[in-house]
């Protein structure tokens, strides 16, 4: 099977929200006879998207059968950019809502990356019976940790690359966001690089968001028993970003779920542990 690339793979929707139509990004990685989808959403950094988050786990999935999909949310990458003064979870997961609508797809498996992650949850509780399974990687409930002061010193750098996007801050946040800095290459850095500055209006709207309503991921803790959905929980035990605790609340929330947790990893599970995190991703989905 011939690897799909992001340019081969890139298209566009158009989706209404809020008196606007956006235009919505999205990479759609389609084997062609899939029967089940996977949706992947990224998390809120500077630069990020479904490509830049994901680009290490769609293959296996493809070869797997499956069709997958990585929606850019707004405010990222080439989706229109927006100034979210409510919940950027619930909106994100609007323009989720309106992209599996115009795709016709009645059900689809969610994986969900940090913002990601809180963006799935959103739409399970909005819209249990569109929902396969879901997985949840560092993230999918804002609110307060118990025990690690926050914000986080990831989230504290991650909003000061969004105020002064420089190689410097990028490479201060990029060192707390994995465990092993060392499998970070200057090529990586250049790409995000690259992706925060092609697109200021995302960075300024950001920034703009945060200063309208700093609770930008609401608390979903106490509506967590609602969902039916089977979970799959996935932390870095080292994450300092999200830190792991969330992930067991998420667990001791949702009846159906299970976690598993990575140690030496950070707030990349899917990238810094690929290979395992691609296995533990497949035999869920598929039992
Ligand atoms: O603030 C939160 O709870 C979410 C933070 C978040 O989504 C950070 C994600 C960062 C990335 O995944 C990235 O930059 O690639």
């Amino acid at each position: 099977m011939t690897a799909f690339t992001e340019s081969a793979s890139s298209r566009f929707v158009r989706i209404a929200e809020d008196g606007r139509e956006l235009n919505i990004h999205y990479n759609d990685c389609d084997p062609g006879n899939a029967s089940e989808t996977v949706v992947m959403l990224h998390g809120s950094g500077p630069g990020a998207s479904g490509w830049a988050n994901f680009n290490r786990n769609i293959e296996p999935l493809v070869e797997a059968g499956f069709r997958v999909i990585l929606l850019d949310c707004p405010g990222w990458s080439k989706s229109d950019s927006i100034v979210c003064t409510g919940s950027r979870s619930d909106l994100n997961a609007r323009i989720l809502k309106g992209l599996v609508d115009q795709l016709g797809l009645d059900r689809v498996h969610l994986l969900g990356n940090s913002m990601g992650g809180h963006s799935a949850v959103a739409f399970a509780l909005g819209h249990p019976q569109r929902v396969g399974k879901l997985v949840l990687m560092g993230g999918g409930t804002g609110g307060a940790s118990p025990f690690v002061p926050m914000p986080t010193e990831g989230i504290k750098l991650l909003n000061g690359l969004y105020r002064e996007p420089t190689i410097d801050n990028l490479k201060r946040m990029m060192n707390v966001f994995v465990f092993d800095p060392s499998d970070l290459t200057e090529a990586l850095f250049q790409a995000r690089l690259d992706n925060m500055l092609s697109r200021r209006d995302h960075l300024d709207n950001f920034v703009a968001s945060l200063a309208a309503n700093p609770r930008q991921f609401p608390d979903f803790g106490p509506r967590l028993g609602e969902i039916q959905a089977r979970t799959l929980v996935i932390w870095g035990r080292n994450d300092r970003f999200v830190p792991m605790d969330v992930g067991l609340r998420l667990i001791a929330g949702i009846p159906n779920s299970e976690l598993h947790v990575f140690n030496n990893c950070g707030h990349w599970a899917q990238w810094e542990h690929a290979d395992t995190f691609n296995r533990l991703v497949l035999d869920f989905l598929s039992h």
